[in-house]
């Protein structure tokens, strides 16, 4: 692989494409954007490349080949040799199942297994397959990668991801915990161990990612011994539009007792609950803590619930873990909001958690490092990466008969 290899990294979301452009030796970004809000009106494209920060607006139907032909013919068109030195595109997918516990070359047969899994990741794996389709026919002759969220929680232990149901369930038709966010829990596992001065097979660490999506980690020596998500993105924290745990109850009386259908089961629980369902404001944690501070009373019970849910799996992971090195907080709430950090740390003092104040407030946009005071439970915030993990994986599997790779300087 060569010094000036760059890999183009795609991030699908139901509405909504990221990407990048990323140099897999040292994560430096040429180019990183995101086509935003589709089906919202007419979807903007906003990108930063070597620095200079554009805009446009495509047409209302436009999707995600859209925003990648427009990559494509008119971003990267201003740039012959970056497209010269493209050897791989790196996709981000949610849902792999039980099939992959790495990154893999994308074949019919990786695109059957996605398929198969997009009743588990309904909001994200048919995004992730349109991005795919979309840059086969950009890029036709550029080897494509497969980067899954499940696989780095593929090393949890039979007794965390078996659900208390009929077992045939789980022989049968796979029903059981896979999680998510693996890419990013992984990402951070990897660069608290560095922070910590610790191998990364000796890291213990709970990485709690919260964005949109949220989830929580534990982390054994370096391995995911338990996640909160589930079967689903669904289960466990708070989220902006998701409820995470409820009790399973619930769906039976929604359905008996209200008549919900399960159309509507399904929209209230994963697009119409978390932070908006109960702020009856919005999913966004700085409206939220703007409204909060205004005296919107919705929006302050939203946050203290969120925070109080997740210093509950917080606390319970120290009863999952023998020793915890760290507690960190990454992902857009984890990194930037010092008020959740602190209304979290606020129910965990028994555990021995304390905020310094001053580097709380410090720890925003993109900054690096502890929170805690020097006496108490480690605490980090580490912006997350998953994109250069993404680049990393894909320029590690192009491969050596690829037209744009170099079988001397592999690595
Ligand atoms: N400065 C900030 N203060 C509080 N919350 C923030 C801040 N910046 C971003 N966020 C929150 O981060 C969340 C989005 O996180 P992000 O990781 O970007 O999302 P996604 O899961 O879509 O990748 C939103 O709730 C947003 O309000
Ligand atoms: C799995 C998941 O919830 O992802 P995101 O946070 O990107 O929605
Ligand atoms: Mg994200």
């Amino acid at each position: 692989m060569s010094k000036s290899s760059r890999v183009l990294v795609l991030n699908c979301g139901s509405s909504s494409l990221k990407f990048a452009l990323i140099d897999p030796h040292s994560g430096a970004l040429d180019l990183s954007g995101m086509g935003d809000a589709f089906g919202q009106g007419e979807p903007t494209v906003s990108w930063k490349f070597n620095g200079d920060k554009q805009c446009t607006t495509l047409p209302a139907e436009a999707r995600h080949a859209e925003v990648i032909r427009f990559l494509v013919n008119e971003i990267l068109s201003d740039c012959p040799d970056l497209r010269d030195n493209l050897v791989a595109i790196g996709h981000r997918v949610v849902h792999g199942g039980e099939k992959f516990s790495h990154s893999v070359l994308i074949d019919d047969a990786v695109i059957s297994t996605i398929q198969d899994c997009v009743a588990l990741a309904p909001l994200h794996n048919p995004a992730a397959l349109h991005g795919i389709e979309a840059a086969h026919e950009a890029f036709p002759g550029l080897p494509q990668v497969a980067v899954f969220d499940t696989a780095f929680h593929q090393s949890m232990p039979r007794h965390a991801y078996i659900y208390a149901l009929p077992y045939e369930l789980y022989r049968d038709h796979g029903i059981r915990r896979y999680g998510m966010h693996g890419t990013s829990h992984r990402y951070v596992t990897e660069r608290a161990a560095e922070l910590l001065n610790l191998p990364v097979n000796e890291v213990n660490i709970i990485s709690a990612h919260l964005g949109n999506g949220a989830s929580i980690t534990a982390v054994h020596n370096g391995h995911s011994v338990d996640t909160s998500m589930g079967l689903t993105p669904l289960e466990g924290l708070v989220m902006g539009t998701r409820s995470g745990d409820v009790d399973p109850g619930l769906l039976l009386h929604l359905s008996s007792r209200l008549d919900y259908c399960l159309k509507e089961i399904n929209d209230m629980l994963n697009k119409k609950s978390g932070l908006l369902g109960i702020s009856e404001l919005s999913s966004d944690c700085r409206a939220l803590e703007q409204a909060a501070s205004e005296g919107h009373d919705g929006a302050q019970l939203a946050l203290d619930i969120f925070c109080y849910r997740l210093a509950k799996y917080i606390a319970s992971y120290h009863g999952v873990l023998p020793q915890v090195d760290a507690l960190v907080f990454t992902g857009g709430i984890g990194e930037n909001s010092s008020l959740v950090r602190q209304k979290t740390l606020a129910h965990l003092s028994g555990l021995g958690y304390a905020l310094d104040e001053a580097r709380n407030q410090r720890a925003r946009f993109g900054e690096e490092g502890p929170i805690s005071t020097e006496q108490s439970a480690v605490t980090l915030v580490i912006p997350t990466n998953e994109e250069w993990v993404i680049a990393r994986d894909a320029a590690g599997l192009v491969p050596p008969t690829s037209p744009n790779s170099d079988p001397c300087s592999r690595e």
